[in-house]
């Protein structure tokens, strides 16, 4: 069956339906202006500080679009004890643009391993399967592509580091004219596999996809012509590359790395003077 995801122009909050007592995910400012959002195919970022909401949101418009929670797709769905999703998407309408795309999936770098770990069930399920229909039939199945390949690029996912893994889910996975969300995809990758991914994105983007990416990296902010919204205390604004905190503050501490330590650690030794 041919999976089809709608292209996102934004999001509504249905505010009657908004918990009158700021809880979260309500009481984050990037919530109660989600409608700032203008959405379009091609490359959008969210930055901002830590906890600002940027994963909070991307994950309520991943499970609006029908994608498993922790990371995966439509079709690649697990479930973990650990993990519970905010029920921000309960409270939001989904706003489209024309068009669907039969490809999608929500890359969270947190549920990497649970991720790799269902892929690698999944093919050994699908070899048992095989073996026993050879036992029974005498037949070899043919025709199956075992997940590893088109997630791992030929490898187990475990069998991978991490850095490498995500790289490799980044390039076999997302095929091209799909609705890709990604959350803080860096994490996992060294500067180089961090260039290595704007071409993946560039890939993308000019296969006519949609591709939201949560991130703080200097490096994947740069890719040109992409909007970026900055989340914070205030809410949600369109900024420009270089007013990102990102490319500021890496920049500040680059070009001035031995007054910026000096700053930054002076203040311990105070600290341990004073005790
Ligand atoms: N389940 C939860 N219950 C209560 N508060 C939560 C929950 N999940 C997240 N928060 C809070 O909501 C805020 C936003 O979290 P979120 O993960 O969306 O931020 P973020 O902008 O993605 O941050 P980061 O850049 O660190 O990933 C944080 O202050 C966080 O502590």
């Amino acid at each position: 069956m041919k999976t089809s995801i709608p292209f996102v122009r934004g999001v509504r909050l249905r505010r009657d339906s908004v918990p009158r007592s700021a809880v979260y995910p309500f009481s984050l400012a990037a919530v109660q202006q989600v409608e700032r959002l203008r959405l379009e195919r091609g490359i959008t970022f969210f930055a901002g500080e830590n906890g600002t909401g940027k994963s909070t949101v991307l994950e309520a418009i991943a499970i609006l679009l029908g994608f498993n929670p922790e990371g995966g797709s439509t079709d690649l769905r697990f479930e973990t004890v650990a993990r519970s999703s905010s029920s921000l998407h309960e409270h939001l309408e989904l706003l489209t643009l024309d068009g669907s795309a039969d490809d999608g999936f929500f890359v969270r770098t947190e549920g990497l391993f649970n991720l790799a770990t269902e892929v690698d069930r999944q093919d050994e399920e699908m070899e048992e399967i095989a073996r026993e229909a050879k036992r029974w039939s005498g037949v070899t199945m043919t025709g199956y592509r075992p997940l590893s390949n088109r997630y791992g690029g030929g490898r187990s996912l475990h069998q991978q580091s991490h850095g490498e893994a995500m790289l490799a889910l980044l390039s076999n996975r997302l095929g091209g004219g799909g609705v890709y969300l990604l959350d803080e995809p860096e994490t996992a990758l060294s500067p180089l596999r961090q260039m290595a991914l704007l071409s993946v994105m560039h890939r993308l983007a000019r296969s006519g996809s949609q591709v939201i990416i949560a991130t703080h990296s200097p490096i994947l902010l740069a890719y040109p012509g992409a909007r970026i919204y900055r989340f914070d205390e205030d809410g949600i604004d369109e900024t420009e590359y270089e007013e990102t905190d990102a490319y500021r503050v890496t920049r500040d501490f680059l070009d001035h790395r031995e007054r910026s330590l000096r700053t930054l650690l002076a203040a311990d030794e105070v600290g341990e003077d004073d005790r």
